[in-house]
């Protein structure tokens, strides 16, 4: 009998890589719970509690929330929905998060987006989010249908106060520096694969035939 196991990913990947417009897309077909951390803190600033007023300057400055408030929200929230397989989306970004990540789950695959700075940089500049529910918008690749408004209830969309372009340069370089150490500690795990390209719709299929072979073999593996 083949069981379907309860499948653990993480989404890695330089801020605006696409790894939000990918982790829709992972969801949607392999039916896997997307846990953002910049959406779970953008709510929280929406909500004004008391962790997103704390969080909101680190954030609008492109700085690292502290490792520690960080991994005990993400384990937290991965504790209700475990009967449930996921998908980590910002998180880990750090070595840090991600020991106190393993200490918990074992992480079956790693997707790291490999997409180049200067693409990235355009494609910052021209992100309209949707709060509430963390829908991505972009002037070229996937406007809205009505401009400025999303697509399911709406509401406004905004353009969020860290996509200004010294503040990305500030996550980029944050990024090489923090999260880039991550992703060799995934390597040297033999758990990460990597994507390479400037565009979404070309990276998909190459994610989705991965992810096609690596959901059928664990699951031959408990059968
Ligand atoms: N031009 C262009 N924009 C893209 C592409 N893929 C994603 N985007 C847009 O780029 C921005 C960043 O993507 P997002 O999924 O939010 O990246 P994340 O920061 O890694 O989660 C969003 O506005 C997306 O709509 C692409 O292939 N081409
Ligand atoms: N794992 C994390 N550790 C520390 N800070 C985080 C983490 N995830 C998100 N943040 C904070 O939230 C901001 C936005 O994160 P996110 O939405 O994941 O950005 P992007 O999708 O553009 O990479 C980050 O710049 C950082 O300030």
């Amino acid at each position: 009998m083949v069981v379907q196991r309860v499948i653990r990913a993480v989404i890695m990947g330089p801020p605006g890589s696409g790894k939000g417009t990918v982790s829709g897309r992972i969801s949607k077909t392999f039916g896997l719970k997307h846990v953002s951390s910049g959406d779970i803190l953008r709510a929280n600033i929406k909500e004004q509690t008391e962790l997103g007023l704390l969080m909101k300057s680190c954030i609008d400055q492109g700085q690292l929330v502290p490792d520690a408030i960080m991994s005990r929200i993400i384990l937290n929230d991965l504790r209700r929905i475990d009967h449930s397989g996921w998908l980590l989306d910002g998180f880990p970004r750090t070595v840090s998060q991600a020991e106190a990540l393993d200490n918990a789950y074992m992480i079956d695959t790693v997707i790291n987006l490999n997409v180049p700075f200067l693409t990235i940089k355009e494609r910052l500049t021209s992100r309209w989010t949707h709060i509430a529910s963390g829908r991505v918008y972009n002037t070229d690749f996937n406007p809205p249908k009505v401009t400025g408004l999303d697509d399911v209830t709406g509401e406004p969309l905004v353009q969020r106060d860290d996509d200004k372009p010294e503040t990305v340069t500030r996550r980029l370089k944050g990024y090489e520096t923090q999260t880039e150490p991550v992703l060799e500690y995934y390597r040297s795990k033999g758990v990460l694969e990597t994507f390479s390209g400037t565009e979404t719709n070309k990276i998909w299929p190459h994610v989705e035939a991965f992810l096609h072979r690596k959901f059928s073999s664990l699951s031959q593996r408990v059968a």
